[in-house]
């Protein structure tokens, strides 16, 4: 029997679109190809579980090989085979609707619509046209008594089907590889394309007599079935040369969607590291992408792994995608599963969390920001350190500085410092008046005080060096100046014409005769402005950014310096006045250069003439 027919379709031009439109993603015909095999080899056991298969399964690998000479890539399988009736119906005519569909909805669109469409459209079997000029199947039903068909297809809307002595059941594709698609006569290549969308697949893979894939990752097992070594082994086997992770969380719904993974927290010091091992996305353990955007909250695209669903849509695209029930869902199981391990590892390892922190706090204060759910649950285990290096929790830390840092206000003042290097100064008098110092120096800090100052009541934030000490916290008393307000306006006019600095704004306090004689401080609002600015606040920040700094002189007028400097005759008070301001430049890390060279020869004139 020799039949001849013509694919039923209006749109007479399917192949030549299919091949030069969808030419990023050539590759994945293989994908296409060996799942339908995978599939047709599942079928087979669970006919065979169910009864309907009484025959020997045998072995039941699929075979991939090319012949280079012959220029054919040829798929094999031993699963249940097709009729020549079923490949009319499979082949002919299912197969065809979804490539008809892809190419009515194509030219529908826009040049930027029709990517987006043809990076996530699956194609299915007629994928094998965009690398093949002619593709044939061999194939043999499981059913008894059923001949042998033979399809041929060269890419036009016709094929001829035959029947054909087959002896084994199951299906061999065969491609024959068209001229602009040498490369995939290369076995590496295959290789490689193998490797990547076919390492997990759960039919063993064979290609040059090896078998590439791993058929039960441990994503598909129990958790109580795995050992700690089982998950580094399957990272380090995900991503080669990573540190081992820090720790990790198997996931596994069936309800209300599909979803099985594992989700590591890596250990990362760089930030640049982040991009590199993304999560990996599988439907049915086929490599799909890692390209997750949309399925996984933004703020643990830092997490690696693997995601395995078959309820993520693949063939839709992006916008349908975030719009997606089961996306948002599995979103939100996400977000909930990686606060609850958190939690539980704080609950049961406080120590270990503690020493985690540098790691994790990353991911945690990003969460924090882009998630109120994670918020609600991360803010009883988000951690804050101290100058001192203790650990607090955000309600224990409230209750440390509870006594001693509230202001007349009754509002709680948290002091802070971003470089305990550089702020040592300040940090220092703020730690003899008996305050605490957090450190937050991490690149998100900025925008994590932002947030906590709007949720924590009656806190505000501030900067250990944004005042002199005794205005950091303001408390109802005052230190008595020992200077009569004439002799405080002289100071200042000494002080500004010494500094004659139109951005440093000179004042006379009374402050503690302990505290320097000088202290430059820049007001918490300006500085903020600028961070945000620093870290990408953009839009409306830029025009702070640009603004020069504005900081505030404090000159101490209860320190025996101020004494002097009014005392002194002709220069020498400007010269002590100058000397004064320059060690609080020193003290903030601003003073540099030509400034710098002359306060150093200024100290030895003062150091020789004493
Ligand atoms: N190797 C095979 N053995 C048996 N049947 C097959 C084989 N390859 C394809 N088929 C039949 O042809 C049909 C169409 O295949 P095709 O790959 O185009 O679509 P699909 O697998 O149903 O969906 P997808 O778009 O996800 O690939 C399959 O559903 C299956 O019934």
């Amino acid at each position: 029997m020799q039949e001849k027919g013509s694919i039923s379709i209006h749109t007479e031009n399917i192949f030549p679109i299919i091949k030069k439109f969808l030419y990023s993603d050539h590759e994945i015909f293989l994908r296409e190809l060996v799942s339908n095999a995978v599939d047709a080899t599942q079928k087979l056991k669970s006919l065979g579980q169910l009864g309907e298969f009484k025959g020997e399964l045998g072995e039941l690998k699929v075979k991939v090989s090319v012949d280079k000479e012959a220029r054919t890539i040829t798929i094999s399988d031993r699963g249940l085979g097709m009729t020549a009736e079923e490949i009319k119906k499979y082949i002919n005519q299912i197969a065809f609707s979804g490539a008809t569909e892809f190419v009515e909805k194509y030219k529908e669109k826009d040049a930027a619509a029709k990517d987006q469409i043809i990076g996530q459209f699956g194609l299915g079997f007629y994928s094998a046209f965009m690398v093949a000029k002619e593709v044939e199947i061999f194939s043999k039903s499981y059913k008894d008594d059923t001949e042998g068909a033979h399809w041929v297809c060269d890419g036009s809307t016709e094929f001829s089907l035959e029947t054909t002595d087959k002896a084994d059941r199951g299906t061999d594709v065969v491609l024959h590889v068209a001229e602009d698609s040498d490369e995939f006569l290369e076995a590496a290549r295959l290789k490689g394309i193998l490797n990547k969308y076919c390492k997990f697949l759960p039919v063993e893979i064979e290609f040059e007599g090896e078998v590439i894939n791993q058929t039960a990752p441990i994503w598909t097992k129990q958790p109580s079935e795995l050992t700690d070594e089982d998950y580094v082994k399957f990272y380090q086997e995900l991503y080669p040369f990573s540190e081992p992770p820090l720790f990790w969380i198997h996931l596994n719904v069936d309800y209300p969607f599909n979803l099985t993974g594992i989700l590591y927290f890596p250990k990362v010091k760089d930030e640049l590291q982040f991009q590199r091992n993304k999560i990996q996305l599988y439907s049915r353990q086929v490599f799909i992408t890692d390209e997750v955007k949309d399925v996984v909250p933004e703020f643990l695209m830092l997490l690696h792994g693997v995601i395995d669903s078959p309820d993520i849509p693949l063939n839709v695209s992006r916008s349908f995608l975030q719009a997606d029930a089961n996306v948002r869902k599995i979103n939100t199981y996400i977000t909930k599963k990686v606060a609850d391990k958190l939690a539980e590892l704080y609950r049961k390892d406080r120590a270990g969390f503690e020493e985690k922190w540098s790691d994790i706090g990353l991911f945690v204060k990003y969460g924090m920001l882009s998630d109120e759910k994670f918020y609600d649950k991360a803010k009883d285990f988000a951690l804050v350190q101290n100058t001192a290096s203790k650990y607090f929790t955000l309600p224990e830390y409230q209750e440390f500085i509870q006594a001693n840092q509230k202001d007349k206000n009754d509002q709680t003042v948290v002091l802070y410092t971003s470089d305990p290097e550089a702020q040592h100064a300040y940090v220092q008098s703020a730690t003899e008046r008996g305050y605490d110092v957090l450190k937050l120096d991490a690149v998100l800090d900025p925008h994590f005080i932002g947030q906590l100052e709007q949720k924590l009541e009656k806190t505000t934030f501030k900067r250990v060096d944004a005042d002199t000490v005794s205005k950091l916290i303001e408390k109802d008393e005052a230190t008595e100046s020992v200077l009569s307000e004439d002799d405080k306006t002289k100071l200042q006019d000494v002080f500004k014409q010494a500094i004659s600095n139109e951005h440093m704004h000179v004042q006379v306090e009374a402050l503690s005769p302990q505290d320097a004689p000088v202290i430059i401080t820049l007001p918490e609002f300006m500085r903020r402005m600028k961070d945000m600015q620093r870290v990408g606040g953009g839009g409306g920040m830029q025009m702070f950014g640009s603004l020069p700094d504005s900081y505030t002189v404090s000159v101490n007028a209860n320190h025996p310096v101020a004494q002097r400097v009014l005392q002194a005759e002709g220069e020498a008070g400007s010269t002590l006045a100058r000397q004064a301001f320059d060690l609080a430049l020193l003290a903030q890390g601003l003073l540099k250069g030509e400034a710098l060279t002359a306060f150093v020869k200024r100290s030895a004139d003062l150091l020789a003439a004493e």
